[in-house]
């Protein structure tokens, strides 16, 4: 593993405070790398987050040990590892051929063993605060979960009242009502399942999080969703794609209605793809650059969100194929202003390029990140705005409109996605500087040096950009 910076985990301001003047002088500036000629380059980034913490949760409810092939090692996959140990699951690291760590394998817990009271630290991992609560709901033994400063202002309160609804005690430890972190979850060792109506509104993860386990339930899991649209679908997609792989049976075909069969997870054996939302950067470079990027190992057929990447830099004036595994994006002669309805966690790399297109853009369908790792909206309008950017709020999302941008500090609000997206702006814009770079371990823990092997590459060299190599 690349020795990685070490992460200001909770101690970052956040966009409101940035208002108010405080910024918190104390986290270190990267100085984003500024591109004095197009990049050409060949880039591997490490394994998917959500489908790395997806099998993590599914190993542990398996029946029998499983392994993960080319996992993703970063902090939220940690806490994941930390928080299926802690509610007895057994985690080892063994070697494997992926290049960004070893592989895992994974031991299931054994719900009969009735187990002592346990801390679980979340960090600021919304899988983690989200998948792992009902988990703990189906083993006997308290759990008290907690995370971040700003992981207690995440939404959880449809978490809890599911596992409330399922007939499991969810409390605190000063008797408060619990509807955010932190919270302690007190399993029997047991959950009846049935039909359960949620609000999904806020997150898909709530979804996500109760199929997850809803097979071990004894009589499966009948999931509605009530409310205003679920967001992030193609998150879910992804769980019930997953499910179905480990021998889940998932009924999805009424909208809003997930119905998931009682019976065992089958363990497994599963090659985890490289994360395509954290590719978004580094392919967004060859539009901010008009150079060239191409990433090996494009899976033809995913579950990722990170695949509408094709798309996405299509509509902005890049030339994109896929071709023998191999997605090559090419800039153009300038980014092209675009309308984007939902696009999740793709939304600060999006958001940063159209900071840099010569025309407007609009962002819809993304009013719940405001609830993400930071308040996403208001902290890429105030760090887009700080450079010189048009930048606005709207009800749902963003509008972006051109302007020339100048040097500056980006604050990441402890984001490794604003992180990474004051490094686009950085290599078009002289004299940007990031704040706490290290916060990309969140999910990349190398993004630094796979940025600048990226800068450093010589395509006629014909190797690939990644950490560890700067070609
Ligand atoms: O299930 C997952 O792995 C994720 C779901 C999405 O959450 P939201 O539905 O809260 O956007 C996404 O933004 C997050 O990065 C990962
Ligand atoms: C929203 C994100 O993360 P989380 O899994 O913590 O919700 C993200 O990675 O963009």
């Amino acid at each position: 593993m690349p020795g990685t910076p070490a992460t200001h985990a909770g101690n970052s301001t956040q966009p409101g405070d940035l208002a108010q003047g405080t910024t918190d002088s104390a986290l270190p500036l990267w100085p984003a790398p500024f591109a004095a000629r197009p990049v050409d380059a060949t880039v591997s980034v490490p394994g998917s987050k959500s489908l790395t913490n997806r099998y993590l949760v599914l190993a542990a409810l398996a029946n029998g040990p499983s392994r993960l092939r080319a996992p993703l090692h970063s902090r939220d996959s940690a806490l994941m590892i930390e928080a299926l140990r802690s509610l007895g699951a057994t985690v080892t690291e063994v070697p494997g051929d992926g290049h960004y760590g070893p592989d895992l394998e994974v031991t299931p817990i054994d719900p009969t063993t009735a187990a002592s009271t346990t801390a679980i630290d979340c960090g600021l991992a919304g899988t983690v605060m989200r998948f792992v609560p009902p988990i703990a709901a189906l083993r006997q033994g308290v759990a008290v979960f907690d995370g971040d400063p700003h992981a207690r202002k995440r939404p959880m309160g449809t978490i809890i009242e599911a596992i409330r609804a399922l007939g499991v005690d969810v409390g605190t430890e000063d008797g408060r009502p619990a509807t955010s972190l932190p919270f302690k979850v007190s399993g029997t060792g047991s959950v009846r399942g049935g039909h359960l109506v949620i609000d999904a509104s806020a997150s898909s993860q709530f979804v996500s999080a109760l199929l997850l386990v809803g097979a071990r339930f004894e009589e499966g899991l009948h999931l509605e969703h009530v409310g205003k649209p679920v967001p992030s679908l193609d998150h879910i997609n992804m769980t019930v794609a997953v499910l179905r792989g480990v021998g889940v049976h998932v009924d999805d075909s009424v909208p809003n209605h997930w119905r998931v069969a009682p019976g065992p997870i089958e363990a497994f054996d599963e090659r985890i793809e490289q994360d395509l939302s954290n590719a978004g950067p580094f392919l967004a470079a060859a539009l901010a650059t008009k150079g060239t990027i191409r990433i090996p190992n494009w899976p033809s057929n995913t579950t990722q969100v990170g695949d509408l990447w094709r798309g996405i830099l299509e509509t902005m004036g890049a030339t994109v194929t896929l071709a023998d595994g191999t997605l090559t994006v090419t800039g153009g002669a300038e980014i092209l202003g675009a309308d984007f309805d939902e696009t999740s966690e793709l939304a600060p790399t999006v958001a940063a390029l159209c900071a840099l297109a010569s025309g407007p853009s609009r962002l819809t369908g993304i009013a719940h990140l405001r609830g993400h790792e930071t308040d996403r909206l208001a902290a890429l309008v105030a760090e887009i705005n700080r450079l010189g950017g048009d930048a606005e709020e709207t009800s749902d999302g963003l509008v972006i409109r051109p302007a020339k941008l100048h040097a500056g500090v980006v604050h990441s609000y402890a984001d490794h996605r604003m992180a990474t997206a004051g490094a686009i702006l950085g290599l078009a814009v002289e004299g940007v500087q990031v704040e706490d770079i290290a916060t990309t371990s969140k999910t990349m823990p190398e993004f630094p040096q796979i940025w600048a092997a990226m800068l450093a590459a010589d395509a006629a060299a014909g190797s690939t950009a990644s950490a560890g190599s700067s070609n």
